[in-house]
């Protein structure tokens, strides 16, 4: 068809006699016409990005106390709001005093109690249990020789105590007596999972929270912020040297930094690390404890700042169920869905369990974390059940949810580090699962074969079918744990993506 055939080319062309001042006009108001089309397409662009923007994904972090949830919401920080995570560096400095503080305070405790006990004949350690140490079975006898220097280096750390409470108290903690608290009035009621009707009893063992335990993160970190910006703004001490750290007036790290010596002193005496392995006191402490311990020299000191590694190691126990909105600052990141994401990070203990119901209406992943180390471990609420054991049951009840059929499941098969450490010191996992029979008592044969149960769990017990996503991590290693979350989110926006049951 020729171009003047067409009806819409005829009625938009000038007029065959057309003057140069009409032709002027014209072509101005077709100007400024285009003009108010390019607005409007920008204005529509922006409302889309803006429409794009409101599909907050939303995930929650769920697994027993302890599994790495908390570790693994900092890895996303880390990876995903690298500005937001700066700033918030140096807010954890006294988290991690205080993680150090505690043990060393332990420690000195057990030694207090061998020093003062009645010396008893010296025993051999019995065969490890997991119930915990019996220091009448456990004593160790103190040579003569030795325990006047004990006794000093015990009376120069003193001063820790002091520190430990101002710490807690800095941060809003000292919380976990508030826990204490409200079991024994029956307020925190045990729960297998989230979905139980009715809490079981309280074991007669009362659960004592080894950790330091604050109700909002947002509010000790803005503390801890606004403290660190004081500190900055405000003339460094004549004594400090030029450039350092210590123009804080922050005595916790003056007291830390003159306990360095002794602290490492307690820490590499072998009459000291056989008392605490004879208490098996390094698995009261927690798994960073040992890290801390062995960086005393670098965190001790008035220029102390945290590393990334230091606060992927920090430990403070989630209570309730935490907030967190991430938005994605990297340029690969501004294509609208997957951007923005709201994580919500929660208590993983059994007396945490029932609070996390309400967050599962219109959630669309949940990364489930199992810490396979824990197969010789129990838990610290209930000293009755398995670690594992604990893991297999909450995995099975969110799998067989009909709430929570469409949401995608993402399993991290955790703390695989201490896993083959455990494994490579010989202890034996059909000691404690007996189902594992005589199977080869190494990592690959270990993980896979967990890997099969958790994934039959999925298979069996969902009331859809579903594809098993199951990672082994330790989430302490950053890199490889920034690898598997870049992996873990493009599946899940991929599988939202294709989900029919798009809520967003
Ligand atoms: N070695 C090692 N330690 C880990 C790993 N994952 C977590 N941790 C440590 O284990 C401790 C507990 O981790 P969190 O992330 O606080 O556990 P959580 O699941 O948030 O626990 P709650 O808040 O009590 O529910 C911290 O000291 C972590 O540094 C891991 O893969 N390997
Ligand atoms: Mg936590």
């Amino acid at each position: 068809m020729h171009e003047s055939d067409d009806p819409l080319t005829r009625a938009l062309a000038p007029p065959p006699d057309e003057t140069p001042e009409a032709k002027e006009v014209r072509l101005r108001a077709e100007d400024e016409a285009r003009r108010v089309s390019e607005q409007i397409d920008e204005a529509l662009n922006k409302e889309r990005a803006a429409l794009k923007k409101k599909k907050v994904m939303k995930m929650l972090l769920l697994g027993q106390s302890e599994s790495g949830k908390s570790t693994t919401l900092k890895n996303m920080q880390m990876a995903y709001t690298p500005r937001a995570w700066a700033q918030e560096r140096a807010s954890w400095k006294a988290v991690i005093q205080l993680n150090l503080i505690r043990s060393i305070n332990t420690i000195v405790d057990a030694l207090a109690e061998e020093l003062s006990a009645p010396q008893a004949p010296t025993r051999q350690s019995s065969q490890s249990s997991d119930e915990g140490h019996s220091p009448a079975t456990d004593q160790i006898a103190i040579p003569q020789d030795r325990r006047g220097a004990l006794m000093k280096l015990r009376m120069r750390l003193t001063p820790l105590r002091q520190v430990e409470g101002d710490l807690k108290a800095r941060l809003g903690a000292g919380t976990d007596e508030i826990t204490e608290a409200s079991l024994a009035a029956g307020a925190e009621a045990m729960m297998a999972t989230p979905f139980d009707d009715a809490a079981y009893p309280t074991p007669a063992r009362r659960f004592s929270p080894r950790d330091v335990v604050v109700r909002s993160h947002r509010a000790w970190k803005e503390r801890e912020t606004a403290r660190k910006t004081k500190d900055r703004a405000t003339p460094q001490r004549p004594n400090s040297p030029p450039g350092s750290a210590s123009d804080s007036r922050d005595s916790a790290t003056d007291v830390l930094a003159g306990c360095a010596d002794d602290m490492l002193a307690l820490w590499t005496d072998p009459l000291v690390r056989e008392i605490v392995r004879r208490r098996r006191l390094m698995g009261q402490l927690g798994d960073s404890a040992e890290y801390f311990l062995s960086c005393i020299p670098r965190i001790a000191t008035r220029d102390y700042e945290p590393s990334d590694n230091d606060i992927l190691r920090a430990r403070i126990r989630t209570l309730g169920v935490q907030e967190y909105n991430l938005t994605f600052e990297s340029e690969d990141d501004t294509r609208g869905l997957g951007r923005e994401w709201a994580i919500y990070d929660v208590g993983g203990s059994r007396t945490s369990r029932a609070a996390w119901l309400p967050y599962f209406v219109d959630v669309h992943a949940i990364l489930f974390l199992a810490p396979i180390s824990g197969f010789d471990e129990r838990l610290l609420e209930d000293r009755r059940v398995n670690r594992l054991e604990d893991s297999f049951i909450l995995w099975q009840s969110i799998c067989k949810s009909e709430l929570l059929k469409k949401v995608i499941l993402i399993l991290f098969m955790n703390k695989c580090d201490l896993l083959e450490r455990k494994l490579k010191a010989g202890i034996q996992i059909s000691r404690y699962m007996t189902s594992y029979g005589n199977r080869a008592n190494d990592f690959g044969t270990f993980s896979s074969y967990l890997k099969n149960k958790f994934r039959d769990v999925l298979t069996t017990n969902s009331p859809e079918k579903r594809h098993f996503y199951g990672y082994m991590t330790s989430v302490v290693d950053s890199e490889a744990t920034a690898k598997t979350l870049a992996s873990v989110r493009d599946g899940i926006i991929q599988l939202h993506l294709k989900s029919a049951a798009f809520v967003g």
